[in-house]
């Protein structure tokens, strides 16, 4: 007998169906049976990551906009400045341009640290802003990001390890972008599926053919204990 390694597992271009869109049900059971620590590292606002953790029925570990947020099961960590993001999304607005989400906003309502700007509007003028403040933007094929430089992922994710008492040197990693490089950094095991980009795939042990869930369910198929 051997035991299921943790996992790390990003949500958008990882967990997504095929078509790119929206989480492949085939996840949820091999997510919700896994016999070891499961942490949700994502871009995406915090309040997503942890729904998904209570619908998978798991407990919420949770790296969110790409590691602002923290999130043990038992303390928040917050390790980038909204303030700065926020300044960037009124420059952008005030120049004209729009975060791109409609007026209610869904994407950013809930954020606590990063911005999120929709991929159709334009992205220089984003990038002076951001670099003006001090900030980086970065594009996950979801998203263009407004953020710190400083946190990522990776970084969220050695607080939970240290709080949970996983070992990351054990930990595999699925991901699809940029973002999730320095997961694929943290972790003993890092892959990237068939559409992640070119810097997600050359920071991954290895890289699939198969794309989002399907590569993703192949992962969790082979390193499972047995
Ligand atoms: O929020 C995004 O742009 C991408 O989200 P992800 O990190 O779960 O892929
Ligand atoms: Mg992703």
């Amino acid at each position: 007998m051997t035991a299921d390694p943790p996992l790390v597992l990003d949500i958008d271009g990882t967990l997504t169906r095929p078509e790119g869109w929206g989480i492949d049900p085939r996840v949820f059971d091999p997510i919700r049976e896994w016999e070891a620590p499961v942490v949700i590292a994502t871009g995406k606002a915090f309040p997503y990551p942890v729904a998904l953790c209570h619908f998978v029925g798991i407990p919420e570990l949770v790296v969110a906009e790409n590691g602002g947020v923290v999130y043990t099961g038992d303390d928040v960590f917050f390790t980038a400045d909204r303030e700065a993001a926020r300044a960037v999304a009124e420059e952008y607005r005030a120049a004209g341009y729009d975060l791109g989400w409609g007026e209610e906003d869904t994407v950013n309502r809930w954020r606590e640290t990063e911005i999120a700007v929709n991929l159709e509007q334009p992205l220089e003028p984003l990038r002076e802003i951001a670099a003006d403040h001090g900030l980086e933007v970065i594009d996950t094929g979801y998203a263009y990001h407004v953020k710190d430089t400083d946190p990522n992922k990776g970084e969220g994710l050695e607080t939970i390890a240290d709080r949970v008492g996983i070992d990351l040197a054990d930990c595999v990693a699925v991901g699809d972008s940029v973002n999730d490089v320095s997961t694929f950094e943290a972790v003993g095991r890092s892959v990237a599926v068939g559409n992640a980009d070119e810097l997600a795939k050359a920071a991954a042990d290895e890289v699939l053919d198969a794309v989002h869930a399907d590569g993703t369910l192949a992962v969790l198929e082979r390193v499972r204990g047995s």
